[in-house]
Order: structure tokens, then sequence, then C-alpha cells
């Protein structure tokens, strides 16, 4: 059996850490980090989302301060909003939680927000920092995916890691992010033809396509770390399931260590956003 690579347990030291260097910074500069959260409708798991956010942001010593608009708001009004928080200088982060309703275009709302700001790393600017390898906020399901395979494995360098998935959530930043760490990566997605044989040639797996149970154990190889970055509803004799993109009963008994859903990646997507916060916070006091 593969060793489970705990995202509950990874996530709770890394909140503790950022617990502490919030309580230095507070010390240091007589203010409180704030992130705002912007919720646009009714979407239940993004409620959620948010929901945990909030809690969680409270928890290590952030404010947090939502707003929620309603699911026909215009454009217009939510860019204006993203101004408004931008110029606030009791905000050091923040965030518009996405998928957004379908008349809202999401790029311009995140490229509305201040680079500085943008705790999400998804604004253009952070895009192409990372790309390049320079200095900027890193999306946070990426880098806690990071967090879980450097706790994980010794050393990246050399390791042939297959992101599957091409969002620019995940898979573009997945990817980046392994590039700067030394890994061969290659990338699949739905024009890849036949799939399970690149995944077959992967010392690291990473699944973020968002379809349920799409690994299996023929498409991996013995050993391999497997991150299963999916999230998908199925639903068991009439209950409600969280599964991955990964078949993880039949993968656990060949992958090497492998993160479960839910408690892998997700918990450090929240996690990692706070520490995002803190670190806007630490640049925008330093500017
Ligand atoms: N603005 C953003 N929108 C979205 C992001 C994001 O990073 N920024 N990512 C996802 C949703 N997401 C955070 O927003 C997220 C998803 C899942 C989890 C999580 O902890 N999942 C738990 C299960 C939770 C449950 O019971 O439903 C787990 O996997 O254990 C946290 C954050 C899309 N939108």
């Amino acid at each position: 059996m593969a060793t489970i690579i705990d995202g509950k347990v990874i996530s709770a030291q890394l909140l503790e850490q950022v617990a502490a260097d919030v309580i230095e910074f507070k010390a240091k500069h007589g203010i409180t980090p704030g992130l705002a959260v912007v919720l646009v409708g009714d979407d239940p798991a993004s409620q959620v989302y948010v929901r945990n956010k909030v809690q969680r942001a409270e928890q290590v010593g952030i404010r947090s301060i939502k707003h929620r608009l309603d699911a026909n708001v215009s454009q217009e009004t939510l860019n204006d909003l993203v101004a408004e928080l931008n110029a606030d200088p009791e905000i050091h982060g923040i965030l518009v939680q996405l998928p957004l309703p379908k008349h809202l275009d999401e790029d311009e709302i995140v490229d509305a927000i201040a680079p500085s700001k943008d705790v999400d790393g998804f604004h253009s600017l952070n895009v192409a920092a990372l790309a390049t390898g320079k200095p900027g906020l890193v999306p946070c399901t990426p880098q806690g995916s990071m967090t879980m395979l450097r706790q994980t494995l010794d050393d990246l360098t050399g390791l042939h890691a297959v992101v599957i998935g091409r969002s620019n959530i995940v898979g573009k930043p997945m990817a980046a992010l392994l590039l700067q760490a030394n890994c061969t990566v290659t990338m699949v997605h739905s024009r890849t033809r036949d799939i399970a044989s690149v995944c077959r040639q992967a010392d690291i797996l990473v699944a973020a396509v968002g379809s349920q149970k799409l690994v299996n154990a023929d498409w991996v190889k013995p050993g391999a770390t497997v991150i299963d970055v999916g999230i998908n509803v199925e639903m068991l004799d009439g209950v409600r399931k969280l599964c991955g993109d990964v078949d993880f009963e039949s993968v656990s008994k060949v992958a090497g260590a492998i993160t479960p859903v839910p408690g892998g990646v997700g918990p450090m997507t929240i996690a990692n956003l706070l520490a995002n916060t803190l670190q806007a916070a630490q640049a925008q006091m330093s500017a």
C-alpha cells in the first residue's frame, strides 16, 4: 500500500507557522494583515470554501472581510468593488472566488486586482513572474502540492513529472513549479494521444483535470508519487461523497505515495492562501 500524504497534517503545520509569523508581523508593524474575500452568487461549493477561508484566516490572526454579491451583479459593480479594495490600505490580500457566473469576465476581474494584493496568484503579472522564475504570488493549490511533494521525496531533481490538465489555476502553474524544481515535465490533456502510456512513465503524477476517478492503476508506474487535485462529487447509494481524479482504491495499491480526497491537496490550498496573504502584507509594508 502507498504512503498516504496527509494534507490535514501538513496544512496544520503550515497554519501554525503562519499564525506565529502573523504575531511577529503585528508586533513589528502594529497592524493586522487584512484579506478581502469576494463571493458572487450562491454556488454551494464556493460558499463552503469561502466560509472555510474566513474561519481559517481568523484562526491565524488575519482579519478577513467577506463581500457577498448577487449572482446578477454587473461587471462594472464588481470592478468598482475591486478598485475600492485595491485602494484600501487595511486590505493586503484580495481574492474573488471562482467560478464566477457566466455573464462575468473572469480574466478581466482577476487582472483588475492589484498584483501586489493578488493572493490567488492568478493576475497576468504574477503568472508571468512564475513562468520566468521571478518573485511574485504563486497560486495556492500548486504551491500546496509542491510542499507535499517536497515532504514526500528527498529530491525532485531529474524526476519525470506528468501533469494531467492544463488549467490556468492548477495545471500550468504546477508545471512551472515542477520545472523550477528541476523535474522533467510533461503536460497531457484531452487532445493527448494515449494519455495512459505517458502517465505510466511518470515518477510524479499530478491529476488536475476534474474528471472523476479518471486515473486508474494501469496508468501508474509502481512506486510513483500521485497528487490528486480533483474534487468531484459522486453519489454512492444515494449518499453524496467527494472523490478525486484518481481511483484511490486501485492506485493506492501501485503508487509509492498518494494524496487522498478529501484531506489531501484541498486543505493545503487554504493554508497557502493565508501564507500568501501574510507574504503580500509583508511586501506592502516594505515597499
Ligand atoms: N479564487 C479561487 N477560486 C477557486 C480556487 C482558488 O484557489 N481560488 N480553488 C478552487 C476551490 N477552493 C478554493 O477556493 C478549494 C477547494 C477545496 C478545498 C478543500 O479544502 N477541500 C476539502 C473538502 C471540502 C468539502 O468537504 O467540500 C478537501 O479536499 O479535503 C479548499 C479550497 C476553485 N475556486
